[in-house]
């Protein structure tokens, strides 16, 4: 009964947030092309509208309204923020709910206010911009360029050479992170056909992430683990370790010793199949979006198990942040009571079908020499079928770890 009460409350939140963000995300890509400003000289306004303060830049698209608490526990003076470890010291409890300025001043600078015990507090306009939910919306640009088959990214856009990596004057792992960022994927060239050499290049991005697989695999027809990937059977498209509470971020593939036939690697943009989903199937999508559904790994003295939703969304903006999807995986259906079975099988059905559509199916041979890494929470992957000996090596990289490198690189990333 419960658990029947909360998924059509989840559904039902969902379903008020039609049409999900993707028309919206899309607007602000386009959006880029038209918005360059010309810079002018700055002029800014605060006026103390009682319940907030309304800042005016005239490089702004519009007045900023702020906070007057946000303000003071964003004070960043030695007193209050540890510059060294940029952790706060401010305790909140310590200032009032209802605080105002006791004055404030505009200058070239940024804003100043002064509190009513004497405390001064100063932000750059920048500052107050991109760390606003407000300012951060309003210029918030997706990078993803979502594909399918026919406009699948050149080779020119997404292949990096580790000797680019390694060159401190060239900026090799900068566009190798733009380009796992804008296309959910990216090649790094001259790279040994070897376990030990794929992880130092991989490494240049950050360390492994360690699972019940290893740190770096290699795999082939031999059924060393409880897994498909272990045979040289046909994978449809899916996002690997769903089972994991966090599914790994990145997913790198090394072909060590390429399959006499077949063996090809199949890619799918998750999210623009979910694009087509959320058009198509609006209801669907909100399904998939607030009902979980188990995911296991059992096998090689592990029950790794999970429960969650096939699509995942920012909590803040709502747009599209993961796809979960991975047939081979789901567990046991226990999560979904009697009378939503049937709209399950029919959603699921009709987001594989989608899946499964030659439109956004690409299709590569692999080659020793060249590493492939993907965005396991957007593609999806999959394989021929092949005969002969034929080894795979790669490894997982977590969402953190790459994330983070991004960000000290200064890349865009959600
Ligand atoms: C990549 N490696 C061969 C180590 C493991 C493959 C795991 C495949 C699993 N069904 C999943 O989707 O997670
Ligand atoms: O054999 C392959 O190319 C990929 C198999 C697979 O899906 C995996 O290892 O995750
Ligand atoms: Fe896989």
């Amino acid at each position: 009964m419960i658990r029947r009460q909360s998924l059509s409350v989840l559904t039902s939140f969902v379903g008020r947030r039609k049409p999900f963000l993707f028309p919206a995300c899309y607007r602000l890509i386009k959006n880029r092309l038209f918005c360059a400003p010309a810079p002018k000289p700055l002029v800014a306004e605060a006026i103390d509208a009682v319940t907030r303060l309304e800042l005016r830049v005239n490089r702004w698209p519009h007045t900023l309204g702020l906070s007057y608490i946000w303000l003071r526990d964003h004070c960043k003076c030695p007193d209050c923020y540890d510059n060294f470890t940029k952790q706060r010291k401010l305790d909140i409890q310590k200032v009032p709910l209802n605080i105002r300025p006791a004055s404030t001043k505009t200058t070239k600078e940024g804003l100043e206010i002064k509190w009513p015990d004497g405390h001064k507090s100063e932000y750059t306009y920048k500052y107050l911009w991109q760390n606003t939910y407000e300012g951060w919306n309003a210029s918030y640009k997706n990078p993803q360029r979502l594909w399918k088959a026919a406009t699948f990214p050149s080779p020119q856009l997404t292949t990096v050479p580790l000797s680019d990596i390694l060159d401190p004057k060239k900026d090799g792992l900068k566009r190798l992170i733009s380009s796992i960022i804008v296309h959910g994927l990216g090649f790094i060239s001259e790279v040994s056909p070897d376990v030990e050499s794929t992880r130092a290049a991989v490494e240049t991005i950050s360390p492994v992430r360690t699972t019940f697989y290893g740190t770096v695999w290699s795999f082939e027809d031999n059924l060393e683990r409880a897994d498909t990937a272990y045979t040289n059977i046909y994978l449809g498209a899916h996002n690997d370790t769903t089972y994991f509470t966090e599914s790994s971020r990145l997913q790198v593939f090394h072909c060590l010793k390429k399959a006499p036939q077949g063996g090809e690697t199949l890619l799918v943009d998750g999210f623009s199949v979910a694009e087509e989903f959320s058009a198509r199937h609006p209801e669907g999508y909100a399904f998939l979006s607030s009902a979980a559904i188990p995911s296991e790994y059992i096998g090689d003295g592990q029950h790794m198990a999970t429960l969650d939703t096939v699509l995942k969304h920012n909590p803040a903006t709502g747009c599209l942040q993961q796809i979960r999807y991975n047939i081979y995986d789901r567990a046991p259906l226990s999560s979904i009571p009697l009378e939503k079975i049937h709209e399950f099988y029919l959603h699921m059905r009709n987001i594989g079908k989608i899946v499964r559509n030659p439109a956004y199916e690409y299709w590569l041979q692999l080659e020793p020499g060249t590493v492939l890494i993907i965005d396991n929470w957007r593609l999806m992957h999959g394989r021929n079928a092949y005969s002969g000996p034929r080894i795979m090596g790669g490894c997982y990289i977590s969402n953190d770890d790459f994330t983070s490198k991004a960000r000290v690189l200064g890349i865009q990333i959600n």
